[in-house]
């Protein structure tokens, strides 16, 4: 899991823990024997950190379910005994250093990392903070201010920004490791006295209050309802202490959130969100034995509220769309929707006008279904009407190649009723999508009784290429999301009949951690 290279009187420690480089027990146990080995070694003078592929993304999440996290040795004792090594220890970074791989970087003497390399302390998102001395070093190596904005907010950063900020001391364009390597042989024996992490001061201490008081506010905005942020800003203060007693204040501070029920929640949905997209079916076709088909090309019918979103997803990814409408004035207001969604974001400067128009090439537009005898896909997202859905995929059957994939985005209309108007029910699937379309990640992909295995796999392929979360789900009234929706309809209804306004549920939910609450989202649907 580690392995332990020398070179000219350079130990190369190189973590192989596919597929992520995680800090699992059994790793940490080897870097610790490594350091000991090299630390003994007369020949070796100086320690380089790697990791194969990809630097180490951090603590291995499932540990903490398991408790193993907190066996010896821990990821704080690997950063003490790393910081503390009298032979200089130089991080080569490329791919991914997170979390505890971030926190093993920044507890060594010196970091070389690829111009490509991304850092990140993505604690806050999964319910914990950076409690192997992230919190207390960061400050001290980039400044209150940027720890501040970096930990609560969970943010990555490139290379570019961390030798900016000071995170990093060199960024290469080639081999980090061998750049590494190459740089250890050249500082092996200077004083390292000035390079340990944690004895340095912290900058901006004097605007200490301003720049917390700055940071919880962002935080209960961004991160609404979420209690790690808080805690991490706690801990960060502490960093204004001596650093044994600001390690003091990021445990307890830790200790909080190790045994919240968010953790649990968050990191629960840190693991479904990645096997959501790994389908099976009762046949026993899966991910693994079945390869989708790539959509090259796409019609969406109906420019209303779903089918502008869904084109929108599509056309962010890069793939050609046609939206169809039954009228021009219809068209019409589709595509100003579309084109002011986009505008919006140019203001916002999410993107550039350049992004924009490149965007905005890839849409076409047609009244009626007759153009559509080259397309890989077609989304229908009409009114929810069984009858009209009926007509629409009979005459799409006639026009479009036998190979079209004929989706539909309904909400909660029988899919097995809907493909009975083909030849080809096996190409029928519903798409739910969740609305806004263009920015919620959730979507169904509702297989029905003759849907194929190759549909499946390429509405699973599809929707994780326009960045969704897919997953496959059965065919009943509703599917799954709206069945769920459905009681907290209803439960926001009962407290209105009860006296309450919709304004004030709406608080009620968001002030919970829900972006939107119920009556907003009904208002957009
Ligand atoms: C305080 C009280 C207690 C006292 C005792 C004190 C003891 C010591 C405390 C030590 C505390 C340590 C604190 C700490 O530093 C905590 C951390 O480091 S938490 C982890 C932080 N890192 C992350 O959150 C990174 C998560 N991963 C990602 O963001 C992405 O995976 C990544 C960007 C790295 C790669 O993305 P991508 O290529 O898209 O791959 P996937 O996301 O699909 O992942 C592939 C695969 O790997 C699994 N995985 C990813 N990361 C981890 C992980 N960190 N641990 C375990 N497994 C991970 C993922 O689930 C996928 O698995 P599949 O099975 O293939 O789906
Ligand atoms: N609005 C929502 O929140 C969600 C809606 N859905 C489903 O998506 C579908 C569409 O819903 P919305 O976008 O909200 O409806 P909408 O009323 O906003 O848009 C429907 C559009 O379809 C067009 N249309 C009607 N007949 C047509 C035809 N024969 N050819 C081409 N275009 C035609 C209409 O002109 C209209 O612009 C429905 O099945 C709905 O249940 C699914 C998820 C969420």
């Amino acid at each position: 899991m580690v392995d332990y290279i020398t070179r000219d009187g350079v130990a190369l420690l190189q973590v192989n823990n596919p597929p992520v480089n995680a800090l699992s027990h059994n790793v940490r146990a080897e870097i610790k024997n490594g350091l000991d080995e090299a630390g003994q070694d007369k020949q070796i003078k100086a320690i380089v950190i790697s990791g194969k592929r990809s630097f180490i993304a951090g603590a291995d999440i499932t540990e903490f379910k398991s408790g193993s996290y907190s066996e010896w040795p821990t990821i704080i004792d690997l950063c003490d005994l790393i910081e503390s090594s009298g032979k200089p220890v130089v991080a080569a970074i490329k791919g991914f250093a997170l979390g505890g791989g971030h926190e093993i970087a920044i507890s060594c003497h010196y970091r070389i990392a690829h111009e490509k390399s991304k850092f990140g302390f993505p604690e806050v998102d999964i319910g914990i903070l950076p409690a192997a001395g992230g919190t207390q070093r960061f400050p001290r190596l980039v400044g209150l201010e940027a720890a501040l904005d970096l930990i609560p907010s969970g943010r990555h950063i490139g290379a570019a920004q961390a030798f900016k900020l000071g995170i990093v001391d060199k960024v290469v364009r080639g081999d980090a490791v061998e750049e590494a390597v190459k740089f250890a042989k050249s500082i092996a024996g200077e004083p390292l006295v000035d390079r340990r992490t944690s004895q340095r001061p912290v900058m901006g201490a004097e605007n200490a209050v301003s720049l917390r008081d700055a940071a919880v506010k962002l935080a209960m905005k961004k991160k609404k309802g979420m209690i790690a942020p808080i805690h991490c800003i706690k801990a960060v203060m502490g960093s204004l202490l001596p650093f044994e007693q600001g390690m003091e204040i990021e445990a307890s501070e830790g200790f909080m959130l190790f045994t919240s029920g968010q953790m649990g929640a968050l990191q629960y949905a840190f693991f479904a969100q990645r096997a959501a997209p790994k389908w099976s079916l009762p046949c026993g076709a899966s991910f693994k034995t079945v390869k989708g088909r790539p959509i090259r090309n796409a019609a969406v019918i109906g420019a209303g509220t779903m089918g502008t979103g869904i084109a929108m997803a599509m056309l962010n990814a890069g793939i050609p769309v046609t939206l169809v409408e039954q009228d021009r004035k219809f068209l019409d207001k589709g595509v100003s929707l579309l084109k002011l969604l986009y505008a919006g974001s140019v203001s916002l400067r999410k993107i550039t006008q350049d992004q924009c128009d490149a965007i905005l090439s890839k849409l076409n537009t047609a009244v009626g279904y007759k153009s559509l005898t080259n397309v890989d896909l077609v989304i229908e997202a009409v009114y929810e009407n069984m009858a009209l859905k009926k007509q629409i995929f009979a005459e799409l059957d006639r026009i479009c190649p036998p190979e079209t994939f004929l989706w539909t985005n309904t909400s909660a209309l029988d899919i097995d009723e809907i493909a009975s108007a083909t030849r080809r029910p096996d190409k029928v699937l519903g798409t739910h999508f969740f609305v806004p379309a263009y920015h919620m990640k959730l979507l169904e992909n509702v297989r029905g009784k003759l849907t194929s295995a190759e549909t499946v796999a390429s509405a699973q392929m599809f929707g994780t290429r326009i960045g969704k979360i897919p997953v496959v789900v059965g065919n009943c009234h509703g599917f799954v999301g709206n069945r769920m929706l459905h009681k907290y309809a209803h439960e926001s209804d009962f407290l209105i009949e009860e006296g309450c306004w919709p304004e004030d549920v709406d608080m009620v939910a968001e002030n919970f951690g829900l972006p939107l609450g119920p009556f907003k989202v009904r208002d957009l649907s």
